[in-house]
């Protein structure tokens, strides 16, 4: 053993990259495997196939490896699908190892999944002994026996705080030692040495620059730090499995998924989107799985839900800590079992061929905590998580979208101009600070070019955007007259908590304070009108599906739900707005 240590210590210290450290940390301990297994009573019988590490620390994956054990193979090629689908992890890997914090085996044909010692962390689960435990998801089994590995090690990579950033799983195929731990509960603890010999090479090494991160129509600008998720991205973006996107508000969520749909098996299906927070809770489940007439008070007509409107294609699910417990174990249900009910439907269970892509810019680990969010439900949807950076972390990229978006904007009006920023003008803007990312320079960038246009005349072909338009735009984001709605909301929220407290013997539901919006589209819709209101806040297609009088009243009956539980007499101004159906806008859209 001493002898492999040192032989992997060397060759460690010889490596330049993560793939490098990764590729002589699987040969170490590929090596290791085979010469266990020659000695073993299995020698004859079974065979190991490879052996991946992924690296995973925090809330999304940043690298993914793979070595074969065939003699003469080294590292598989990129794009390779077979090898893809062995790359990954699966529910049962990732939570059994993250729960026990220790090497793990699990006999996919027996479907069983044992810890093999008890970590000598503080914080290591007490329950973590021999005892073997179920498979978590069959999804993760089946992928297993799909690829001929019927026993698998699966070894944390540990962190020097105590943490898990990421695992080395090791495959072999012998069928024939069902019901055993196969060389695995012997081998382990010295697996686990080379791989904690291994552990800082893997986490602090560089990743290798790749040369496929090209930007295309759907993910225009890729800088560096996208550059490095870009791999991991386009082979999650192949597999059935649910992808879970985090990351900040306005950071690229929903078009990230997009991308993945794009670059999908599922490419030629539809791409739908369900916003939790559009939704009130009671309306989850019949949003996601549809309803039969009669099913519920004011269901006047079967509706398809978004799952079945996805079918063969993908369903962007986004800020998916809004789900209710209740739509929580229907979610869990739809993703193990790939089945579902329409509502007001209780004795037909339908398929659901859909690739699920789910977003949040919550903790969903904190709402595990503290119970609001099922622990089962975060593991299965944790399989392949992407954090997408903060614009303040891909600075690079914060020049090449502000000229892309200033062009985008300049081609709806003038088709054939063109639109350039002066480098000074880019050279501000990438000096500024972005906590509403691309969202919030897509707004500087509007206001930047409306300026520049009012300089250099609305029907200019060619257009400049120079230094002083953005120093005035970034100016007005962050002047008080900008500000006085903060300070509004401000003022509206110590309300809200004075009447809280005052009125309100039991809590209020902090959810009903997403109202906001409801007065936002209320407002709009009183002067606009509805269709006008929902077009001019990005929803034209809930106009075009004439889904816009339920989203409007959703969000008024939040309002006015809000509005009792703060025990406040009133109704709310948008009363009117409950009746389904147009009403006359009370002024026209150019006031
Ligand atoms: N790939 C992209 N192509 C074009 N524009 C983009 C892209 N990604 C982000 N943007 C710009 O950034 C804005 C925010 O993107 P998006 O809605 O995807 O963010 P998000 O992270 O899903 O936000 P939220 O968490 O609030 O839902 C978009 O309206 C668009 O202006």
């Amino acid at each position: 053993m001493q002898d492999g240590i040192q032989r992997l210590l060397l060759s460690l210290l010889k490596c330049g990259d993560f793939e490098e450290a990764a590729n002589a940390a699987l040969q170490a301990m590929l090596r290791s495997a085979e010469e266990a297994l020659d000695a073993s009573p299995h020698a004859r019988r079974g065979r190991i196939l490879r052996g991946t590490v992924h690296l995973r620390p925090g809330e999304g994956y940043l690298r993914l490896a793979a070595r074969d054990a065939r003699p003469g193979a080294g590292r598989p090629a990129e794009g390779d699908e077979d090898v893809e689908l062995a790359l990954l992890t699966s529910t049962t890997a990732w939570r059994s190892v993250v729960t026990h914090r220790c090497a793990v085996a699990l006999d996919a044909n027996a479907g069983t999944v044992r810890p093999l010692a008890v970590s000598a962390a503080p914080e290591a689960t007490r329950d973590a002994g021999p005892a073997a435990a179920m498979f978590h998801s069959p999804d993760s089994r089946q992928r297993m026996l799909g690829r001929s590995a019927s026993h698998v090690l699966v070894l944390p990579l540990r962190a020097p705080g105590g943490g898990i950033d990421g695992l080395i799983s090791l495959e072999a195929d012998c069928p024939a030692a069902m019901g055993t731990d196969f060389i695995w509960g012997e081998l382990a603890p010295s697996l686990q040495w080379l791989a904690d010999v291994a552990a800082p090479y893997l986490m602090n090494l560089p990743v290798r620059p790749v040369r496929t991160a090209a930007p295309d129509a759907f993910l225009p600008v890729v800088g560096a730090a996208m550059s490095h998720l870009l791999p991991v991205m386009r082979v999650f973006a192949r597999q059935d499995e649910t992808l879970l996107i985090s990351g900040p508000t306005g950071a690229g969520k929903s078009r990230l998924a997009r991308w993945c749909h794009e670059h999908s098996r599922q490419q030629q299906g539809p791409f739908e989107t369900l916003d939790l927070m559009t939704v009130p809770e009671d309306l989850q489940a019949a949003e996601l799985f549809g309803w039969k007439k009669g099913a519920f008070t004011g269901a006047v007509r079967d509706t398809v839900g978004a799952v079945a409107r996805a079918e063969g294609g993908t369903l962007f699910i986004d800020e998916i800590d809004k789900l209710s417990l209740k739509t929580q174990a229907a979610m869990l249900h739809v993703l193990e079992e790939r089945t579902y009910r329409v509502l007001g439907e209780d004795t037909r269970e339908r398929r659901a061929n859909v690739r699920f892509v789910i977003g949040t810019n919550a903790d969903l680990k904190g709402a595990v905590r503290e119970g609001r969010f099922r622990e089962d439900l975060y593991y299965r949807l944790n399989v392949l998580p992407i954090r997408l950076p903060a614009l303040d972390d891909r600075q690079d990229e914060v020049a090449p979208w502000a000229r892309y978006m200033a062009d985008r904007r300049h081609r709806q009006r003038v088709p054939h101009g063109g639109v350039g920023l002066t480098p000074e003008a880019e050279r501000r803007l990438a000096s500024a600070s972005w906590p509403g990312n691309l969202r919030q320079l897509d707004n500087i960038i509007r206001r930047a070019y409306a300026l520049a246009l009012s300089r250099q005349g609305e029907d200019a072909r060619e257009v400049r955007i120079e230094e002083e338009h953005v120093v005035q735009a970034l100016a007005y984001d962050g002047a008080p007259g900008a500000r006085a709605p903060v300070m509004e909301r401000l003022h509206a929220a110590a309300e809200a908590l004075v009447d809280a407290v005052e009125r309100c013997e039991g809590p209020v539901d902090l959810d009903l304070t997403d109202a906001f919006r409801g007065f936002v589209l209320g407002v709009a819709s009183q002067r606009f009108g509805r269709e006008e209101a929902f077009k001019r806040f990005g929803r034209e297609k809930l106009v075009t599906t004439r889904n816009h009088h339920r989203a409007l009243r959703r969000e008024v009956e939040r309002i006015e739900a809000l509005g009792r539980a703060l025990g406040l007499e009133q109704p709310s101004p948008f009363q009117e707005l409950l009746a389904e159906g147009e009403t006359p806008s009370k002024a026209s859209p150019a006031t």
